[in-house]
């Protein structure tokens, strides 16, 4: 973890509500520079709501955001500018199928950054070599398996150099066999460095990669601790039953 005292991710007071149902309640939640955050809880707990929330992709009814000391506006320029600086993985992939692996990866940096095509070629190339599919640069996403489709995803959004990924249930589409090779790839990245906010059921990966360990339920932060901690103490009785649950699986 970094020595900065500013957090790279500072969410405080945030409440979301879809129509009746209060899915963010009350949350203050940083991230620090190099930090590496898993958040797990049951399903419809407000995972995925909470990490979309972060660059403003779900819009929240109250709270402020802050990325690397600078508020995110709600709209507009300066929100799409800061928003670049968030990189996104999510569970679909969401590559355009139209478009080699190496555009997908170089569309970014030139039409957002401004970068030369033979420069953003350049990078792409070391970023997919990076995460093990340099090789299919050529190829259009249908040719690859899920697996490397999502590695592709990943280099796509290194491309941008992010100052922080957001992961959202990263390796729930893919195949048993091809969860590993994605989780090996983020784990790389997590010792390089990256600040990520990671949902997940994948609790391998909270207890041997995450920093911190954030459990969510109702939408609220109900705890959080190092993995250690939290797999081996959970402090309350939601997270006991939760853990008791699916580590019986
Ligand atoms: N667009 C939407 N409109 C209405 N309700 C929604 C919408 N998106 C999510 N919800 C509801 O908000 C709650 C939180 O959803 P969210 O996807 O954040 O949960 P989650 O913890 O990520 O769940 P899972 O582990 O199943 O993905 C759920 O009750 C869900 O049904």
């Amino acid at each position: 973890m970094g020595v900065s005292t500013e957090p790279m991710v500072h969410m405080t007071g945030v409440q979301k509500w879809f129509g009746d149902l209060h899915v963010l309640q009350d949350i203050d939640f940083d991230v620090a520079p190099g930090e590496v955050v898993v958040v797990i809880g049951p399903s419809g707990s407000g995972k995925s709501t909470l990490c979309r929330a972060i660059n403003r992709l779900e819009p929240i009814n109250e709270g402020d955001i802050s990325i690397d000391g600078v508020p995110l506006p709600e709209e507009g320029k300066a929100l799409a500018r800061l928003r670049a600086e968030v990189g996104m993985v999510f569970q679909s992939f969401n590559l355009f199928s139209h478009k080699t692996v190496l555009e997908n990866v170089t569309l970014g940096p030139i039409k957002v950054l401004g970068q030369r095509k033979g420069e953003a070629e350049q990078r792409a190339r070391e970023l997919l070599d990076r995460v093990g599919v340099g090789s299919q640069a050529g190829k259009l996403p249908a040719q690859l398996s899920g697996g490397q489709q999502q590695r592709v995803a990943i280099a796509r959004a290194l491309a941008m150099d992010p100052k922080v990924m957001l992961f959202d249930e990263p390796t729930s589409a893919l195949d048993p066999e091809m969860i590993k090779e994605v989780l090996d790839t983020m784990v790389d990245l997590a010792k390089g460095g990256m600040t990520m906010v990671v949902v997940t059921h994948e609790m391998g990966f909270a207890r041997t990669a995450a920093d911190r360990v954030v459990f969510m339920a109702d939408g609220r932060i109900v705890e959080e601790n190092t993995p250690d901690e939290f797999f081996t103490n959970p402090q309350s009785d939601r997270a006991k039953d939760f853990l008791g649950k699916i580590l019986k699986h």
